[in-house]
């Protein structure tokens, strides 16, 4: 079993677990429910902000503890304030030390697009994600068939969340790209050994219809790859471990966006 395996095997438990706790009526009577969520479209294409997509990760599977130090609202708050477009919020506990108080407390700070970070695999998430304040939500090629991505993603956009659809080759994008999603992303870290390559994001960038916003996700450490993706055709440029790694991530994404 990959990782990735793994992971969905857990999540399965988990998500028929959420729903004995709370159920969807319960999420729909939370406060944040109700709100109207942020534009990714529009704050990708702000001409103040610079289309990264910056992620609070305290963990990962490939790396273990990245950064148990540096509180979300401090993080988020930098992010915002060095111009990023969008905050990713990774609400996994078991593998990537998340939740959805992570999410909310995310919330509390920000006045730009948050994307709930999750392996989601279930309608409850998505109620989930909207009761505790995401705009954005992430669908994986590689753990979803084209049916799932197509009714997930529908599902999505009627209660107001933006989508984003993650491949990471050809076939992935080739039987999942849809109508209702709003942003491809292509993952340059292969989710089942985590290699990681910029050439997936280059190879597929021309296959991605404009009508999508397009987004590289991972290992992008470098402010020349983003003028380097900016030129090849993306918008969006997920980035995380290159400033959680570091004791201060609001102080590193400065630095970076100071170098764009
Ligand atoms: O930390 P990085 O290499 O900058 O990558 C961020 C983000 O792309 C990565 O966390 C990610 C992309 N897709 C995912 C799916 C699940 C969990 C995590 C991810």
């Amino acid at each position: 079993m990959t990782i990735l395996d793994k992971i969905i095997v857990k999540k399965k438990v988990e998500v028929e677990q959420a729903k004995v706790i709370s159920t969807i009526a319960n999420l729909e009577a939370m406060p944040l429910f109700e709100r109207s969520c942020l534009s990714l479209h529009d704050s990708i294409h702000h001409t103040e902000r610079n289309g990264i997509i910056a992620e609070y990760k305290r963990a990962s599977p490939s790396k273990g503890i990245i950064n148990d130090r540096s509180s979300v609202a401090e993080v988020v708050v930098g992010y915002e304030a060095a111009g990023a477009s969008a905050v990713s919020v990774l609400t996994d506990r078991e593998f990537f030390g998340g939740s959805l108080n992570d999410l909310v407390a995310a919330r509390a700070e920000l006045h730009i697009p948050l994307l709930r970070k999750e392996f989601i695999i279930d309608a409850y998430q998505l109620v989930e994600a909207k009761a505790h304040g995401a705009d954005i939500i992430l669908l994986i090629a590689a753990v979803l068939d084209s049916k799932q991505v197509q009714a997930l993603s529908e599902f999505a956009q009627s209660l107001g969340l933006n989508v984003l659809l993650e491949v990471h080759n050809r076939e992935e994008l080739e039987r999942s790209m849809v109508d209702s999603v709003d942003a491809i992303g292509v993952n340059n870290r292969n989710l089942k050994d985590f290699s990681v390559s910029l050439d997936h994001s280059l190879e597929l960038v021309d296959l991605i219809p404009d009508r999508f916003i397009k987004v590289s996700e991972s290992g992008i450490s470098d402010p020349e790859t983003i003028r380097q993706l900016r030129q090849a055709g993306f918008q969006g440029f997920l980035i995380g471990e290159n400033f959680m790694k570091t004791g201060d991530p609001a102080q590193a994404i400065r630095e970076f966006v100071n170098l764009l």
